[in-house]
């Protein structure tokens, strides 16, 4: 973390705050820039890349297009950024991890204007020339736009979408395109090459012609080499951006779908879906711009054909066209038996999924017979479709294949009877050879395009498959729009209803209740009685109610959604701790974080002793499942990431529920600090941790039954009464209050 003292440095740091650390002064500038296109951004809502110190260029553009602007990273000279004149603030990245902000540029004096990003709007720029700036600046710089439209973060993810994504890689399409041009042009020379050798080497035995004629021909093979390994290099260059530009896109979009989707769905189907999407990138790049250059061999070979012979190139054309002919005809039903493949592959993967995913259920309840039947059967689905989908694949092939052979074959026959017979042809033997070299290199481009509709069918079912997935509504609205108040934590819900999408009863109806800043609230009520519910509605997860929901008096749907979410600490029954040291999953990519602060959150989620005794201390490595740890310290780790963002609004759902009463005691023990200055909502089942709160809501049916102090309720609320007697005297005595035992409440309760 440590900084260099920029105030003694004469460059454009020199105005750069000492009391910054380098990460928090780069996020400060690319913060500026945004804001000067109206893009509001929140330091807190970006996310680091694991592993790096210092914000890294992809992750500071991913930072403002998630939250609606555009963002492109560049490796420049400094005479390519005099000539960035006419831009607004530019984002200088420097050595030390911080950052500067061009905002002018004076190529005359040679020097560009910096200012520091945490620099007050009225002061001025500083002149910086190139050497100054060479001494400080990595050449990086990340140019940021406005208002990326929102539109096309949501387009449909069909065939023009994917045509832009391809369309993004312009100039190495046309790289690839001029050299399958050359290369093409170059097929022509060794057929014609063949036919000189024929004609006028062998026929007249002309050495010198044989000497040159080898000479030409090292030539054009040395370009030929030379040309196709560019070729591949180049595809290979583009079919791998393409991969990533698919792969972000899918992801993003997959990531701004709302919570509900999920749950809704199976998550194996989710992602067999979605990853149909690399069966359409891999017809893109494969046989879509392999048939599309195999076309530009066609237009150059097609003229030389009819001039070695007008009636061979047209036999050649109309058996290609055949093969076309048959294979457009077999289309429907091949494209039906493909969908059926995929679908059937698809739902293997699920299978698969769901089996790895359930694998300790399916262990504990010996559930292996079962799976083994469903994997069984989802196999023999697959293992049909594809036998179907192979099986006429290979008639349509064998149906062709006369054709095939005529034209690679049968025009050398006709053309030898045409080269005897004929006096008027003019056709030698070399010419002969020629065009059976070049005759199978028009087929096969006729044959790929009627292939290439073919498997359109098979692409356009995996497009279809993959849409039904990313084009559902997103949430990317909320999450980029909205406003960010400062946060004290007061809740008032009035009237709030809320329904699960396809549920026929209400989930909650007409819960009215408020939560003054800085209090402690426990949720408790029946199995099903809507707690969870509550809490969903409070992070923003449903937001489909009627009623009102407010949030230190601002409606909650006002509230930006990622701000939102940050803002408030959840843990929940099972928490899920990524694969990595116990300090990045307190600290989950949260930027400007230190160590004391991860001490601190450990401290004050009670995780800090058992952290310690751990053989690495704070970067100790959590497995896969954190099988490493119990389920009370990674409750605690849970807690720790919960509050290291100091939270002003806390939300535990059965937090404690699954620990042993030992790690619960400690747990709820530290609640209390926890709570200082922060308003809680704490879901239990267990009475008893919750006591001390300032008012437990009792939840009925989706109603509020009942909201006071735990005494308060005991007195006069039948349903606690009856639930604490039955966790606290389940032999149904007497409270010792004079209050009746169980036996009695529960009648009350009926
Ligand atoms: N995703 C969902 N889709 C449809 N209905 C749901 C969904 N989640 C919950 N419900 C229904 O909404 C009602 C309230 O559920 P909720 O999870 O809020 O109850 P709860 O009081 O938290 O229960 P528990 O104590 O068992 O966790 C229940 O009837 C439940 O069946």
């Amino acid at each position: 973390m440590g900084h260099p003292d920029q105030s003694a440095d004469p460059d454009g740091r020199a105005q750069a705050d000492t009391r910054h650390a380098p990460e928090l002064i780069r996020l400060q500038a690319v913060l500026r820039a945004a804001r000067f296109h109206g893009i509001d951004l929140d330091v807190h809502d970006f996310a680091g890349e694991a592993g790096q110190p210092v914000p890294t260029i992809p992750a500071l553009a991913r930072w403002v297009e998630e939250n609606g602007g555009s963002a492109q990273g560049m490796r420049l000279q400094w005479r390519e950024l005099v000539r960035l004149r006419d831009v607004p603030p530019v984002v200088l990245m420097f050595t030390d991890g911080s950052a500067g902000l061009m905002v002018g540029v004076d190529a005359a004096r040679g020097v560009v204007w910096l200012v520091d990003p945490f620099a007050s709007a009225d002061t001025s720029p500083v002149a910086v020339d190139e050497l100054r700036l060479e001494g400080v600046w990595t050449g990086d710089v990340l140019l940021v736009r406005g208002g990326q439209d929102s539109a096309s973060r949501e387009e449909a993810v069909n065939f023009t979408w994917l045509r832009r994504m391809v369309l993004g890689e312009r100039q190495l399409l046309r790289d690839v395109v001029i050299a399958s041009m050359v290369i093409s042009v170059l097929a022509i020379f060794p057929p014609l090459i063949v036919m000189q050798v024929i004609d006028r080497v062998v026929n007249f035995h002309s050495m010198s012609t044989l000497v040159s004629l080898t000479g030409l021909v090292g030539v054009m093979s040395f370009y030929e080499i030379l040309l196709t390994y560019a070729r591949r290099e180049i595809t290979l260059v583009l079919t791998t951006r393409l991969d990533t530009r698919i792969s972000l896109a899918v992801f993003d979009r997959l990531l701004a779908l709302p919570l509900e989707f999920f749950e809704r769905e199976q998550a194996g189907n989710v992602i067999g879906r979605v990853s149909a999407i690399y069966k359409v990138r891999q017809f893109m790049t494969g046989r879509l711009l392999g048939t599309f250059l195999d076309l530009f061999t066609l237009v150059v070979v097609m003229p030389f054909l009819f001039w070695l012979s007008t009636t061979l190139a047209c036999l050649t054309v109309v058996a290609a066209g055949l093969i076309g002919v048959v294979i457009l005809l077999a289309m429907p039903a091949v494209g039906r038996l493909m969908s059926r493949q995929v679908r059937a592959e698809m739902e293997r993967s699920g299978a698969l999924y769901e089996t790895v995913a359930g694998i300790r259920t399916i262990k504990t309840l010996a559930l292996e017979p079962v799976r083994r039947e469903v994997w069984d059967e989802k196999t023999a689905s697959v293992v049909t479709a594809s036998l179907d989908a192979g099986r006429m694949g290979n008639c349509v092939a064998t149906a062709v294949m006369p054709l095939d052979l005529f034209i690679n074959r049968g025009i050398i026959l006709i053309g030898a009877y045409l080269a005897i017979t004929s006096t008027t042809s003019g056709m030698e033997a070399g010419a002969l050879m020629a065009f059976t070299m070049l005759g199978g290199r028009v087929a096969s481009p006729l044959v790929g395009m009627a292939r290439l509709i073919d498997d359109l069918n098979e692409v356009r079912s995996a497009l279809a498959e993959a849409g039904s997935v990313l084009n559902r509504p997103t949430e990317t609205r909320a999450l980029t729009t909205g406003l960010r108040p400062p946060i004290h934590g007061a809740l008032a819900f009035s009237d709030v209803c809320f329904t699960y999408p396809g549920a026929s009863a209400p989930a909650l109806s007409d819960v009215t209740f408020s939560v003054p800043a800085g209090t402690m609230l426990g949720l408790v009520g029946r199995s099903g009685s809507g707690k969870s519910t509550i809490t969903r509605l409070l992070q923003g997860v449903s937001r489909s109610y009627t009623g009102h929901l407010r949030l230190d008096g601002i409606d909650l749907r006002e509230i930006n959604l990622t701000y939102l979410r940050r803002s408030c600490g959840v843990v929940l029954q099972d928490n899920f701790l990524f694969r990595g040291t116990i300090r990045d999953n307190i600290i989950a990519g949260r930027p400007g974080l230190t160590l004391e602060d991860v001490v601190r959150a450990a401290r004050l989620a009670g995780a800090e002793e058992f952290i310690e005794r751990m053989p690495a201390g704070f970067d100790t490595w959590i497995e896969e499942g954190s099988t490493n740890i119990s389920g009370g310290q990674r409750q605690r780790l849970a807690i720790a990431r919960a509050v290291i963002s100091d939270p002003k609004l806390m939300i535990l759902d059965e937090a404690t529920s699954a620990l042993d009463p030992e790690s619960e005691a400690v747990v709820n023990a530290n609640l209390r600090h926890l709570a200082r200055g922060r308003t809680m909502v704490i879901v239990s089942h267990r009475l008893a941790s919750l006591v001390a709160c300032h008012q437990i809501c009792v939840m009925d049916h989706g109603h509020v039954a009942d909201i006071g102090t735990h005494d308060e309720l005991l007195a006069r609320c039948a349903i606690y009464r009856t639930l604490w007697m039955q966790q606290n005297h389940p032999d149904g005595l007497n409270d010792g209050n004079g209050r009746p035992g169980v036996a009695h409440v529960q009648g009350d309760a009926a």
